[in-house]
This record gives structure tokens, sequence and C-alpha cells, in this order.
């Protein structure tokens, strides 16, 4: 859940003419997925389920005309974000207009003009592209590419609701470059760029199980969420991961703990209930990695609150 594969474009043909869905389906076969509906219901049913970045929407249709069928689209969460093309056999600006205002990006009128189609909905194909490009920057650090900590905070109270309704027990770990401010003094802020992203990756890397996210928490700390996870379990991937970034062997001559670069790790656990807060497992963990610099760096410490 630390990276995610680029998708498939998606494209959903509401027209109620089985002719005309045979003719734009043929069209776009090779720009994506393709669904269709020949009804305004069967095409918002479809809509919700698989999410299309871009609608292909016939206007005049029975029971439901395309109108309608748009403004229940951009009424509704899941699709409101989808390109929608209206298909008609009307043409002027009155109906262009009206398109427009329903909230249509486009449209395409009837007879089809094949190239232009095609090229109609690889542009919206493209923005929507974009879009989601947009949406994955902006959830993540750009030094590290990790995850952000505006999005931890969002996937914490998710997970931290989703265990609560579970009853199960959610794991949190705290790590810390040890002696980051010596390291940058010493070998200058460039090397400490570099040293933040070999620890970074090296973290994300051993960090691959379902719904676990590791976030740049600030400067040179970083936060894991680890689901499902019991303190001992936590105490045993922070372990770990000091041995992994122990095992990089980057050169850190102003340490006192070590000749290379370590970290420390605070890890919490708790099975939230009506009364715990995530405030409390997040200070539970900072608690336990404050110990764990007390104690000397470059270990693990499981809090005894939590
Ligand atoms: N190169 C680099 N340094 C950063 C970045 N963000 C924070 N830092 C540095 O990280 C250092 C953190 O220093 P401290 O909070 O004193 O912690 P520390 O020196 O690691 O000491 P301990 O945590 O007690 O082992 C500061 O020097 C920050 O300037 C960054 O993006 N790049």
């Amino acid at each position: 859940m630390n990276s995610a594969p680029e998708e498939q474009s998606r494209i959903l043909i509401i027209d109620d003419s089985a002719t005309s869905i045979r003719l734009l389906s043929a069209i776009l076969k090779d720009l994506g997925r393709i669904w269709f509906a020949t009804s305004g219901e069967a095409g918002i049913a479809l809509a919700r389920e698989h999410r299309p970045h871009v609608i292909l929407l016939d206007v005049e249709m029975p029971l439901m005309s395309g109108y309608e069928v748009c403004r229940v689209l951009k009424e509704t969460s899941e699709t409101r974000d989808a390109s929608i093309i209206f298909i008609t056999g009307q043409s002027g600006m009155e109906s262009e207009i009206r398109a427009l205002e329903a909230g249509a990006v486009d449209f395409i009128t009837k007879p089809v003009n094949q190239p232009v189609a095609k090229a109609r909905v690889c542009t919206q194909l493209n923005v929507q592209r974009q879009a989601e490009a947009l949406v994955r920057l902006a959830k993540r650090d750009g030094l590290t590419g990790l995850f952000n900590r505006r999005y931890f905070n969002e996937m914490i109270e998710l997970e931290f609701s989703r265990h609560q309704r579970q009853g199960h027990v959610l794991g949190l770990a705290l790590i810390d470059i040890d002696h980051f401010k010596a390291f940058n003094d010493g070998y200058g802020h460039l090397e400490g760029d570099t040293c933040l992203s070999m620890v970074a990756q090296t973290i994300a890397l051993a960090t691959q199980r379902p719904s676990e996210i590791v976030a740049r928490y600030g400067g040179e700390e970083f936060v894991a969420i680890l689901p499902h996870t019991t303190l001992e379990e936590a105490s045993k991937y922070g372990a770990w991961l000091c041995e992994k970034i122990y095992d990089l062997k980057i050169p850190h001559q102003f340490s006192s703990c070590a000749s290379v670069v370590t970290i420390s790790v605070g890890v919490a656990a708790l099975v939230p209930s009506e009364n715990s807060t995530i405030r409390q497992l997040i200070n539970a963990a900072d608690h336990a990695l404050y110990r764990a610099k007390a104690a000397g760096r470059n270990r693990v410490i499981a809090s005894d609150s939590g």
C-alpha cells in the first residue's frame, strides 16, 4: 500500500441504442476498459461500481433523460469527478449550453464523426490522468516519496475507526534517525537529504503488508501504521528496522552511538475503545521513542501505556 501502479482508463457508455453503443465501443476500444448500459438507471449503477474516468451519455433516452442522469452522477460522491460527454442528435447553441450547465465537459453530435469522438474522449482521459497524478502527488512527501503527514492523519483516522469497529489491535511505530543534526552539520545538508531518502526507502520496503502505511512525520522522523499488530509484534518490527538501517552502513562519524547511521523506534499498540483516542496512541509511541533515545539510541522501546 506504499506505492500504487497506474490504472487502466475506464469508460462508460450510456445509450438506449444498441447500434450507437456498438459504434462507440468500436471507436474507443483501444483507449481503455469499456462498460455500457442501455438505460440511465443501469448506467448510474455501473458508474458507482466502476468509477469510470469518462462517461458518454446519450441525451435522449426514455424514462430518465441524459440531463437527469447527469444531475444524479454529479450529486453522487463516487461519480461526481467523472468527465461526462453528452451524445446528442440536437445541435445548436441552446443544447450545448444546456449540456454544459448540466455538468457535462463536452458533447458529441450524432451522426458521430469517429476521429473527432475519439479525440474528445482522449482529451478527457488525459485531463482525468492529470487530476489523478495531482491527487497522488498531494499525498506524497517531495524529498522521500513517502506518504506525507496529511495523508497519515487521514489514514490513522480511518484505521482507528476500523479497528474500533472490529475490536482489533492497532500498532504504531515512530522512527527517528539518531544524531541527524550532527550528520547534517558534519557532511552537509545535501548528504543529509540523500541519507534521509535512503532510510525512507528502506523503511518503506520493509513495511509492505496489506494496509501498512509509512509516512514522513516530520524532518527526520517517520511513522508506520501497523494494522492488526500487537505490541510484541510491533517491537519485533522495530528491532528489524533498526537492523536494516544499521546494515545500510551509511557512515556517520559524528554519532556517539555507532559509526554508521542508526534509528531509534518507539512502538505502541491498543485496541481502540470508546474512551481511547488517536492522540493517546501517538503519545504512547512518542514517549517510547523518547525512552529509546534516552537509553542510548539504535534500539526499539515498547510503550508501557497506550
Ligand atoms: N538534510 C535534511 N535535514 C533535515 C530535513 N528535515 C529536518 N532535518 C534536520 O534534522 C535534524 C534533526 O535534529 P534534532 O531534532 O536535533 O535530532 P537529532 O540530531 O537527530 O538528535 P536525536 O534525535 O536526539 O538523535 C535538524 O538538523 C534538521 O535540520 C531535511 O529534509 N533534510
